[in-house]
């Protein structure tokens, strides 16, 4: 996270011997490179965060360029593109190696094209199935590839491996502990109270401290509180410090005991989902659906299951904002990796004021739980200690992909072999997923050709044509020139919810067929991913998405995988196996 780094500034470390790598400008372009990955936090999830750099043999800076989320442009390619000719025998510095995992190697091929004759690699992909192939393409292209830990070892080095681990913390402790990167946050009074005795709570900490609070929240793919915090509180939970990444809220509750008037049932910023124990309260979940809240159900509603459901979500990373009940059960589940405390120079007293943590079962000050590697950063009045509760995984011996964990456990096994299932982009099948950052051209009413960034884009701006409705109109641009197919799918789906007579009103019975002519144009016009279909030939695709039901699997099967299907359709007509193969409605890039 960027406040947690002491950056040197690159001209500052400029080298002075030019025919030279040195050391310390290398270590000071890699940290550069992990501080420019972190500008999109929030933004890039699921994807990391990656951050390039481009030096010139005389040391000077001729490029950057970030991630800015799924599916825009690699960081590499931003940064040859800003170096231009100046990246002819150049030094790229990457925090992490490229993850190729779409079959068009963009970073790697950006490297290699601009003439880029070394790469400093901060650290390798953490996820199996991608680890070391962008470090091995580089160096078969000719390029000296330096990985920090392998090729370079000091002390310096490790520091700035650490920076670049930091900002991919959730993808590293989510592929090593399948759950998301949960982080503990609190304010408490320096009397140790996160309320007054009464409940009241607004405000302990400063402004300047909830601004913190509202990044950290920017961050965040969800923020999580319990039933008694919505009770007491009626919070927001929004990330209200500008233009940010939106998480989605999150509320665990038994009982469903929960207020009709509540902020986080109003859903014109941002999601809600509330988990609760099967069976709960069966009227108040048809009100919270009534209002668009998605209900979740559990057997048994504990915090390790429910962080396992929202990791096959997809989620990466998770701010607990709850008292000190909930607290207690997710630390003691588990799940809690990271706590951030800001104390307030504040005394209530009180001897029901509620603290931070519950009850966790220790008896003796030697059991107590020792924060590691500890930070304390003042923030206008109060003091953030920050530290992690689990150590940041180690990734050598390399975390196993999910195959080996399956075969080295075979209790953990979820599929069966003749199963494919796909989701994420960065899975080893997640070029399937709409999400995968392949344009497509398709034909307007008119017959006109235009351009897609992704299958998502073509798909959410579909809802919206034909309506005569200029706001329709506005939105179906909007869409299109989304960033990211994730933001083309909030938006859509937002606008769907907010403004259901926007919808064309034969929606529903032609969605399908919009989504077979957007997939069928990707599949024909980029061979690698017709050969990836062709390769699955016999077995079952299934989008492994556990809250959408229609077009994914669901959870436990339930889902009716309309998106699997039409690939198994493609894939059958592309193997010449189905006369039913309709003519092909888009042209080649
Ligand atoms: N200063 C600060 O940083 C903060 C202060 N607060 C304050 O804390 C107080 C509320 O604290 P607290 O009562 O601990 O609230 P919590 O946010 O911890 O909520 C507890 C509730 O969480 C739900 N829950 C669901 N699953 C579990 C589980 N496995 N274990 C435990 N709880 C579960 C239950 O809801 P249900 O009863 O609906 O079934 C339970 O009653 C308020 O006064 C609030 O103002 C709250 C957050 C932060
Ligand atoms: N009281 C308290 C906090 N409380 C947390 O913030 C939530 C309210 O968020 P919002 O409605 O978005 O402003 C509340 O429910 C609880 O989770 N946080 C802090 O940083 N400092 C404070 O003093």
């Amino acid at each position: 996270m960027a406040f947690l780094f002491a950056y040197s500034s690159p001209i500052m470390c400029k080298a002075t011997n030019f025919n030279t790598h040195s050391h310390l400008q290398d270590l000071s372009y890699i940290r550069r490179a992990a501080q420019i990955s972190d500008k999109s936090a929030g933004f890039s999830s699921p994807h990391p965060n990656f951050g390039c750099l481009i030096a010139t043999r005389s040391g000077d800076v001729a490029g950057e360029g970030y991630l800015y989320a799924q599916g825009t442009k690699p960081a590499e390619v931003l940064a040859v593109e800003a170096a231009g000719e100046r990246s002819r025998g150049a030094t790229a510095y990457v925090n992490m190696e490229p993850g190729d995992c779409h079959g068009d190697h963009s970073a790697v091929s950006a490297l290699v094209q601009a003439g880029i004759t070394r790469a400093v690699i901060g650290m390798r992909h953490p996820l199996q199935h991608l680890r070391g192939n962008a470090i091995r393409a580089l160096r078969s292209q000719g390029l000296q590839v330096d990985v920090l830990g392998e090729d370079m070892q000091s002390k310096l080095v490790e520091e700035a491996q650490k920076a670049c681990l930091l900002v991919n913390l959730p993808l590293i402790y989510r592929a090593a502990s399948r759950v998301p990167f949960s982080v503990l946050k609190y304010a408490m009074t320096l009397d140790g109270k996160i309320a007054a005795s009464s409940g009241h709570a607004a405000w302990i900490s400063s402004k300047l401290s909830r601004n913190r609070v509202f990044e950290l929240r920017g961050r965040s793919d969800a923020v999580i509180v319990g039933g008694n915090t919505v009770r007491r509180d009626n919070p927001r939970l929004t990330a209200r410090h500008g233009g940010g990444h939106m998480p989605t809220r999150i509320v665990l509750s038994q009982t469903l005991d929960l207020p009709e008037e509540a902020n986080l049932w109003d859903l014109s910023d941002v999601s809600t989902v509330v988990v609760t124990q099967r069976g709960a309260r069966r009227s108040f979940q048809s009100f919270l659906a009534s209002k668009g809240v998605e209900v979740v159900e559990f057997d048994i509603l504990n915090p390790r299951d429910v962080m396992e459901y929202f990791h096959d979500r997809g989620y990466l990373s998770i701010l607990w904002e709850c008292g000190g009940t909930l607290a207690a059960s997710a630390i003691s589940s588990g799940v809690i990796h990271k706590v951030f405390a800001f104390v307030a120079p504040k005394i209530i007293g009180g001897k029901n004021a509620p603290s931070p943590v519950g009850e966790l079962g220790m008896v003796e000050m030697s059991q107590a739980l020792d924060l590691i590697d500890v930070c304390f950063e003042q923030i206008g009045p109060d003091m953030l200690i920050s530290g992690f509760l689990q150590p940041i995984p180690d990734l050598t011996p390399t975390i196993p992909s999910e195959d080996e964990t399956f075969a080295i456990d075979p209790t953990v096994t979820r599929f069966e072999s003749s199963i494919i299932f796909f989701y994420k982009t960065w899975d080893p099948y997640g070029a399937f997923s709409n999400f995968s950052p392949h344009p497509i051209q398709m034909p307007d009413e008119d017959g006109n050709y235009a351009s897609w960034s992704s299958v998502e884009h073509y798909y959410q701006a579909n809802k919206f044509i034909g309506v005569g409705n200029p706001l329709a109109q506005d939105w179906i641009e909007k869409i299109k020139s989304a960033k990211s197919p994730e933001e083309a799918a909030r938006m859509g789906r937002l606008m769907q919810r907010q403004h259901p007579h926007l919808v064309r009103s034969d929606w529903e019975s032609v969605k399908i067929d919009v989504m077979y002519r957007a997939l069928k144009c990707k599949f024909s016009i980029y061979p690698h991913l017709n050969s990836m279909l062709l390769s699955t030939a016999g077995s079952v695709l299934v989008e492994a998405s556990p809250h959408d039901l229609f077009w994914g699997g669901g959870r436990e099967g339930e889902g009716l995988n309309y998106l699997g299907r039409l690939l198994m359709q493609l894939r059958a007509e592309f193997l010449g196996e189905s006369s039913a193969a309709s003519e092909n409605s888009c042209i080649a890039l």
